[in-house]
């Protein structure tokens, strides 16, 4: 480690954000009023939809941003900054407004989940640190909620701590995880942090230190009330689950036998046998926990093979978001202030017609349709200054396919993206995790079976308003037009 304390978060950003905000301040544009949208382009894991997280570290990242003197003394012994522009960074106070979804809310892809609206030097600094967050923890509660609904009512256990990349992905992870539809994490430090439920079993050092199932099993019980036994360090069905059935016969009422653990093997065909020998020796209550690399897909084959498994415990898959371990989220910069003191919108092209951004500051409504059980219909973004509510009907189109398309006459259109900080100030109230997790099941709740499936979900609609449609049309043309007048000047 360098000499310099780890006081701030302020220097946790990539370097080119720092070296914009210096050609911004040098040529006088640094407060112009910039409106950025967070958006990603693909759904993750093929799902139908992600699982939005991160927001309560993104508040908490934002009301402490501020650059303390070792930041700025290290900038100074690295780059070579004016010392004017030292001080500005110096007394940088968070002036933006934050417009975002909320933990536990539905987002697909396309559409903006985070806005941040404000000066064009502080938006820049702050772009790394908030998709650093929101990419990790959306990702997490997204595979989460696949898992969940592989494992339906069972209770499921998150164990990712010792495989998950670093401290920060464990705990944050964690926390991602039980929104998504986690029971309780063995991740002590989780559960004292945020308050979800703690759980644990033991490790196979406990037999191995007494080199006896037996020996272990009772010692365990010697010491603890509620005892489940893991089974597999050497023979699951000759030694693991005879020792534990011993021990818990000898202890009686002494101990709460819960269950044993099953780590290895073929966890159907084990799981059967162990069901039947707990039940054989008078004990039909005692659950099976599994654990060994599971995933949704495991999961949900155990299910089909008819295992006897009760309790799920999954680490690695989930917390390194095995299959997908990046969400893909980005930031861009949709309007500026011009020099004349107008917003104007900013677009950034591509020849594929996907990675066209879609300009101009937005607001996402979620429309239910009230007839149909008020489910969601899908999300029409809106130019910032419409209101789809004050509407009589609502025309909803396939951005590329415009021939597929709805009218809706009964219908509720709600603003996805709320008011977090108002210029700088926070002015939204954290709801607690047991809340954020409560909302997460209500809006799961508000979505058609068709795009929640795990294989091949239906698409769920994000369509743009007509107003922003022929907005995003008429600005490709004014800038394609640009660029071919500029080449023929040449
Ligand atoms: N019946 C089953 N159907 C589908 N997958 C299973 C089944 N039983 C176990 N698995 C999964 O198969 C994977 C590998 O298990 P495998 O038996 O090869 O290794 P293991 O039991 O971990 O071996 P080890 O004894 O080295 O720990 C794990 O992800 C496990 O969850
Ligand atoms: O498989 P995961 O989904 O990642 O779940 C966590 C794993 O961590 C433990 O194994 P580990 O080998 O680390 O410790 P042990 O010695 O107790 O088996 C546990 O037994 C699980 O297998
Ligand atoms: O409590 C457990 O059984 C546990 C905890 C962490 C990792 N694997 C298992």
């Amino acid at each position: 480690m360098s000499n310099f304390p780890d006081d701030s978060l302020a220097l946790h950003t990539d370097l080119y954000e720092i070296n914009m905000m210096l050609t911004y301040w040098e040529k006088g544009i640094s407060e112009r009023q910039s409106v950025f949208e967070v958006f990603f382009r693909k759904n993750p894991f093929e799902n139908g939809f992600a699982l939005f997280a991160g927001l309560e570290r993104v508040v908490q990242y934002l009301q402490n941003l501020k650059f303390t003197d070792s930041d700025i003394e290290y900038l100074r012994e690295m780059e070579d900054y004016p010392e004017g522009f030292l001080q500005y960074l110096k007394d940088l106070k968070f002036t933006c407004t934050i417009r975002s979804a909320v933990e536990g809310d539905l987002v697909f892809s396309n559409e903006p989940i985070l806005q941040i609206v404000g000066p064009l030097a502080q938006c820049q600094l702050v772009e790394t640190a908030i998709l650093n967050i929101i990419n990790y923890q959306t990702l997490i509660a997204t595979k989460a909620a696949r898992i969940k609904s592989a494992t339906g009512n069972d209770p499921l256990l998150e164990f990712g701590s010792r495989r998950a990349q670093e401290m920060d992905a464990a705990i944050w992870g964690t926390r991602a995880a039980f929104i998504g539809g986690f029971d309780a994490t063995s991740n002590v430090r989780a559960g004292k942090l945020f308050g979800i439920p703690i759980s644990g079993t033991h490790a196979h050092s406990l037999i191995q230190t007494y080199r006896s199932d037996y020996e272990g099993f009772k010692a365990y019980a010697e010491t603890h009330r509620d005892c489940v036994f893991l089974v597999d360090t050497y023979d699951t069905l000759r030694s693991g689950v005879p020792n534990a059935i011993k021990v818990a016969k000898e202890f009686g009422d002494k101990i709460n036998f819960q269950g044993v653990r099953i780590d290895s093997g073929d966890m159907a065909y084990i799981s059967k046998r162990v069901r039947q020998q707990l039940d054989d020796a008078g004990f039909p209550d005692a659950k099976i926990y599994a654990s060994n690399d599971l995933d949704e897909k495991t999961i949900q084959n155990l299910k089909m093979q008819d295992a006897k498994i009760d309790v799920w415990g999954v680490g690695t898959k989930l917390i390194t978001a095995f299959d997908q371990p990046a969400l893909g989220a980005v930031y861009k910069l949709v309007a500026i202030e011009d020099e004349h003191g107008q917003m104007v919108d900013t677009i950034k092209l591509s020849s594929n017609a996907e990675k066209v951004s879609t300009p101009g500051m937005k607001q996402v409504w979620r429309i239910t349709n009230d007839k149909k059980d008020h489910k969601s219909e899908g999300d029409y973004i809106a130019v910032w200054d419409e209101d789809p509510t004050k509407q009589e009907s609502l025309y909803m189109f396939h951005p590329t396919y415009t021939y597929i398309n709805k009218t809706l006459t009964d219908f509720t259109a709600r603003p996805l993206l709320q008011t977090i900080f108002d210029q700088g100030k926070l002015v939204y109230q954290l709801p607690t995790l047991d809340e954020i997790k409560a909302y997460c099941r209500r809006s799961l709740d508000s979505l058609w079976d068709e795009y929640k499936r795990d294989l091949n979900p239906q698409e769920y609609p994000v369509d743009l308003s007509q107003k922003l449609w022929d907005r995003k049309m008429n600005y490709i043309q004014k800038v394609r037009q640009h660029v071919n007048d500029t080449i023929n000047d040449k």
